[in-house]
């Protein structure tokens, strides 16, 4: 991911990871791994600009496409791994989160989904993309918190699989990850893996229109508004600090 300053996701740039999705998934990859070419961040999620004082419109094609990254991610046949270089909060996380194998890299960063500090519900699809990585009662205590986790917290509770001493490395644990399929037949892997994840993406294709409408309430609600309001500005004062 190359987008500055922070790998946000707006809705053009939905649209490019989506179309990227459909043409590696044309070819016989053994696998891809998500990272960041920006330095100590992997992606600090949803672009905030796109929920703050929207227009209806691009507000309900924005969440329609962020439906289709992740039900596209959710099931592509060969194996994703995150090699997550920097900051992974909210659908950095969940990026992360759509992926079989993360590796995170070392340092004073944070993994998590923070969207409850902001007044804001998470859907039950990712709700469900969290409780299949890490132990229901921790995705209770973590989404109901809003809590990021450190690096060492986040092995803890499974969240990642493994740390890394840097970006080189993180990737190269991806790779040794992606070996381990060499021998398994592709159509029997990518079934399993389907089956496994059938929670989330069920909930995504049958529920795609009611999920759209309750972000929409969600991000319409005047205090989270108000609360956004207060984010981005935060966000924007502390570079004058
Ligand atoms: C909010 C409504 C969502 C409704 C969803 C409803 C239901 C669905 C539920 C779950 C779905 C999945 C979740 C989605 C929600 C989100 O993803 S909301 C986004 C939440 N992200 C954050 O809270 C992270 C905010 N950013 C940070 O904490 C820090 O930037 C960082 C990542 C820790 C990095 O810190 P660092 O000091 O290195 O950099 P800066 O803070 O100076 O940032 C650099 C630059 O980037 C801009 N920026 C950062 N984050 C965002 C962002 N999310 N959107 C837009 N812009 C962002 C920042 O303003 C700086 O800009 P500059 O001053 O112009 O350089």
């Amino acid at each position: 991911m190359q987008r500055p300053p922070a790998n946000t996701f707006n809705l053009e740039y939905l649209h490019e990871i989506t179309n990227s999705l459909d043409e590696i998934s044309k070819q016989k990859l053994k696998g891809v791994i998500l990272t960041s070419a920006i330095p100590n961040i992997f992606s600090a999620g949803l672009d905030i600009k796109e929920f703050y004082k929207p227009d209806l419109q691009r507000l309900e094609n924005f969440w329609s496409s962020v439906q289709d990254v992740f039900i596209k991610l959710l099931d592509l046949d060969f194996a994703t791994a995150a090699a997550i270089n920097g900051h992974a909060p909210a659908a950095g996380c969940v990026l992360s989160l759509s992926c079989e194998y993360r590796a995170m890299v070392n340092g004073n960063y944070k993994i998590g989904l923070n969207e409850a500090a902001l007044g804001i519900i998470t859907t039950p699809w990712i709700q469900a993309m969290m409780y299949q990585v890490i132990p229901m009662k921790h995705t209770e205590t973590a989404l109901t918190t809003a809590k990021l986790f450190d690096v060492d917290e986040a092995l803890q509770i499974g969240l990642i699989d493994e740390i890394a001493s840097n970006k080189e490395d993180a990737i190269n644990r991806c790779k040794q990850y992606i070996r381990k399929f060499d021998k398994i037949p592709l159509h029997a892997r990518a079934l399993t893996k389907q089956r496994m994840r059938q929670t989330p993406i069920k909930i995504l294709r049958e529920q795609r229109d009611e999920d759209i409408r309750m972000f929409v309430d969600v991000v319409m609600n005047p205090s989270v508004q108000d609360n956004l309001k207060d984010y981005v500005e935060k966000l924007k004062n502390k570079k004058k600090k």
